[in-house]
């Protein structure tokens, strides 16, 4: 983040030279086959300082590495002062130099621990202590809507960062939820959404959790506004809407102006990211389901992986090795994507919120100092919960012609272990397998031993796996909140990472914008073709064609 391009440094000209000269003979195969202790080389268990349950393996043995290739990586992040931007985050330092504002969404989960000097940080504990006042009196029922019933459904109003990250974690940690209470989010701005959602809720007893950073987001805003007026025609009463209207913002005046009584906002600070604000007020719905101990217990988790990354040597840093390993198959092999793929169902998100984790923090090409950079920054981020992906999208990564290096990650037991586990276990056996099966493929001579002699030439072809294509796997007991909120925090940190080597800002999304603007111009010309002016002649092409074949 120094704003220095990564491939000035020594060690970036240093690996394209090793990738030139080796990576043909970069085998997995051979690799594993030449040194017996390749796996306990390159494997770490993590164990959280304060809580040993907190643990999980990282395997690295799969990946395209030997030891003089990792300490390369390892001296680029050296080279790029990783050290040095990692404690300016945790300092409260301004490292997001284009909003001239701090990263501190370590803060939000640092229970007293670190030292960390910025406006805000003081009151964090007291939006936490409003978050287990509020959470608790909803679920406890001492809460009331204005019939004077139960709360029995929440709807989450938000998107982006104001709606990725509770979707994952109220699916992730399901198993811990009250299941009395049900949990919507609503993001689109496609009425849809929002219609579909209301179809399934009563008014007397929902409560709506508008959730922006901002409070100027048009999504969120039209939606909430939509809310509003549907429980007002059975409610009647504006007084009512205290009971049913919660915000989650920085903005006081525009959650006043909405009509949400200030004594019902939880407030969070410009320093949380939106893409890093699971951890804030922005978890008041994971709160509401999954109950505030262990909304607390996910924050312990992310502390515990804040403090292995700040502490930790580079040489064991998980977040770090997962992240100069991604920026030699980034960079060096040409990967353009990382597939992330959960051998847990309830993880069935967790690609979806690191699209907008990793994309929208890394997805940039100028430097800090303004330069367009010569190399790839942020990989494509994507995957499924496994098996599914087994049955789609796998014959490509498996046969097709690209490299994705790729994370499975799995808990060892069940919280739904039916059939004695027997799910589970075939689930798991698919989860070892699958990594395997890419790192040592299928040879020639393999298939033709099993198909035969009269066996098509082109048949044989089809069948062998060329093998040698990366991966990581993370295994850990079982998905907890605290284990969660570790893995969460592993995945910012690796973003953190690439981001201080690659020289750019992880903290802005600048690209965001363009498209709101223009959208704000062509919403004022939709009425009439006459109003069509300014644009090329696809976009008014586009643009009359709706117009002609609307019925409004
Ligand atoms: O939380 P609000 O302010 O509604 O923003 C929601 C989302 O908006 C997008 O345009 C991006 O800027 C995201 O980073 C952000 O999470």
């Amino acid at each position: 983040m120094s704003g220095r391009p990564a491939s000035e440094y020594s060690a970036w000209k240093k690996l394209q030279q090793t990738y030139d000269a080796q990576h043909a003979r970069l085998i997995l195969k051979d690799l594993f086959a030449q040194d017996p202790n390749r796996f306990s080389k390159f494997s770490e268990e993590y164990v959280d300082s304060t809580d040993k349950n907190t643990t999980f393996l990282l395997d690295y043995s799969k990946h395209l590495i030997t030891q003089p290739i990792l300490d390369t990586l390892l001296s680029l992040a050296r080279e790029a002062e990783l050290e040095n931007y990692r404690d300016k985050m945790f300092a409260g330092e301004h490292i997001n130099t284009s909003e001239d504002r701090a990263v501190l969404h370590v803060a939000l989960r640092n229970f007293d621990d670190f030292k960390i000097q910025e406006a805000g940080v003081d009151e964090v504990s007291a939006v936490l202590a409003h978050m287990k006042e509020f959470s608790e009196a909803i679920r406890s029922g001492s809460w009331k809507g204005y019939t004077g019933k139960t709360i029995n459904t929440i709807v989450n109003i938000g998107i982006g960062g104001s709606d990725l990250g509770p979707v994952m974690v109220t699916e992730g940690l399901k198993p811990y939820a009250k299941r009395d209470l049900t949990a919507h989010f609503v993001s689109n701005i496609d009425g849809t959404h929002i219609a579909e959602t209301l179809r399934l809720c009563d008014p007397e007893r929902t409560l709506f959790i508008i959730a922006s950073k901002t409070f100027t987001t048009q999504e969120t805003i039209t939606n909430a506004e939509s809310a509003r007026d549907w429980f007002l025609t059975a409610a009647k009463d504006k007084a009512h809407v205290a009971k049913h209207f919660v915000a989650l913002s920085t903005n006081t005046k525009a959650v006043t102006e909405f009509g949400i009584d200030k004594a019902n906002m939880f407030a969070f600070w410009d320093w949380v990211g939106g893409r890093y604000s699971l951890w804030s007020a922005i978890g008041l719905s994971i709160a509401i389901y999954i109950g505030y101990d262990n909304f607390e217990q996910l924050l312990k988790g992310a502390h515990g992986m804040d403090k292995h990354f700040k502490e930790t040597p580079l040489e064991k840093n998980l977040p770090v090795l997962m992240a100069v390993i991604g920026i030699w198959y980034n960079d060096f092999y040409g990967a353009q994507t990382h597939a992330l793929l959960p051998y847990d169902q309830y993880l069935h998100k967790f690609a979806d919120y690191f699209q907008q984790g990793d994309m929208e923090s890394n997805g940039k090409f100028v430097t800090k100092g303004g330069q367009r950079v010569d190399y790839q920054t942020g990989p494509i981020i994507w995957g499924a919960a496994g098996t599914n992906g087994q049955h789609s999208f796998y014959q490509l990564v498996h046969q097709g012609t690209k490299l994705i290096p790729a994370d499975f990650l799995a808990p060892a037991t069940s919280h739904n272990p039916i059939a004695n586990s027997k799910h589970h276990r075939i689930l798991l056996s698919n989860y070892f397998a699958q990594p395997e099966a890419l790192a040592f493929g299928k040879t020639e001579q393999e298939v033709r031993k099993e198909l035969g002699s009269g066996a098509s030439e082109a048949l044989v072809k089809s069948k062998v796996f060329e093998g040698n294509r990366p991966s990581n796997s993370i295994l850990f007991p079982l998905m907890t909140p605290r284990t969660l909120g570790a893995l969460i925090a592993l995945y910012e940190h690796k973003i953190f990472t690439q981001g201080v080597i690659w020289g750019i800002n992880s903290f802005d999304q600048m690209g965001v914008e363009l498209g709101k603007v223009l959208a704000k111009n062509i919403l004022s010309q939709l009425n009439d073709p006459s109003d069509v002016t300014g644009h090329d002649s696809s976009t008014t092409g586009l643009i009359h064609y709706y117009q002609k074949h609307r019925k409004e």
